[in-house]
């Protein structure tokens, strides 16, 4: 298979969308309404938007479960639409949805990681090679002779990551995969992410409605009404307050705290997303 990467910036593009436009059969309105993206090799994405803005439909196009109306999206130099190309395309951006019940297929943790390494055919050394890491990626190894259903929220979840990472995928796009889960599943979600992005380097896209979620990403894209309406770090994002709450969204707490004491006249810059550096601030305030 022939692999090309092409440069954007200093790192190199995975996934470039060109002039995305896409309406299911039966809707009169564009749902992808002209989308222009270039997700880096190795980025952090995330992907926040109002209910219906067209995150879910984004998302589905990265890896040609669905293909544009008009417009392209390329993955390593092949297009989606490419049905020829469609089974490199999916192998290497891996999908995680919301529900992890859906996902799970096997009754036993480390037959449903192996179910997908087994249908490419691959030696059953390599299988085992890459259950184990996949389990290891998620600090998962000990529940590998476990029912999925005696596991928690998170930890199923972790196990659907593992499943798609025994693929050996270079993306992992993930649509809302903490939406269903206590804060303690979610954190242990996010952290597993946070792992496979800055400790393997994997390119992670992900869809959420939690800020504190948002806030960890490289990059962040918002849409609304299926344009991307704004994009920048999570610092040049939820500077913008007033414009987050006018597409819907919130910001999170400490940020909105710090842009209400900025308000008020205090010397607080009003760009603030973490406690810490909040609490810094209001002590040494003169
Ligand atoms: N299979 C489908 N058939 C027809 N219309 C659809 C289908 N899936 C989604 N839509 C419509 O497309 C639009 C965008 O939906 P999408 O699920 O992509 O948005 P979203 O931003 O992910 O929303 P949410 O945050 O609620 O998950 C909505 O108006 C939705 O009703």
């Amino acid at each position: 298979m022939a692999v090309f990467l092409y440069q954007v910036g200093e790192k190199m593009g995975l996934i470039e969308v060109q002039d995305l436009y896409y309406k299911y059969n039966d809707s009169e309105e564009w749902v992808l309404n002209g989308i222009n993206l270039d997700i880096k090799d190795g980025e952090f994405l995330v992907i926040v938007g109002h209910n219906g803005s067209g995150k879910s439909t984004l998302a589905k196009m990265l890896n040609g479960l669905l293909v544009p109306n008009q417009g392209t999206v390329d993955v390593n130099g092949d297009k989606t639409s490419d049905r020829d190309k469609i089974w490199d395309i999916r192998q290497q951006v891996g999908m995680v949805f919301q529900n992890p019940d859906n996902q799970l297929v096997a009754n036993i943790v480390e037959e449903d990681i192996a179910f997908g390494p087994e249908n490419l055919g691959l030696e059953s050394s390599e299988i085992r090679k890459r259950v184990d890491n996949s389990l290891k990626a998620v600090a998962m190894e000990e529940f590998k002779r476990y029912a999925p259903h005696n596991l928690s929220g998170g930890q199923k979840q972790r196990v659907a990551i593992a499943g798609v990472l025994a693929m050996q995928p270079k993306c992992l796009v993930l649509d809302e995969p903490t939406a269903m889960l206590d804060p303690v599943g979610r954190k242990s979600v996010m952290d597993a992410i946070q792992k496979l992005n800055k400790g393997l380097g994997m390119t992670i896209v992900h869809i959420t409605h939690f800020m504190t979620e948002a806030i960890q990403a490289d990059r962040i894209i918002v849409m609304e009404e299926g344009k991307i309406v704004l994009e920048g770090t999570p610092r040049d994002i939820f500077s913008q307050v007033d414009k987050i709450k006018e597409y819907h969204l919130d910001v999170p707490q400490v940020t909105e705290l710090a842009f209400k004491l900025h308000q008020q006249g205090l010397k607080i810059s009003p760009d603030i997303f973490d406690i810490d550096r909040l609490v810094n601030k209001l002590c040494y305030l003169k």
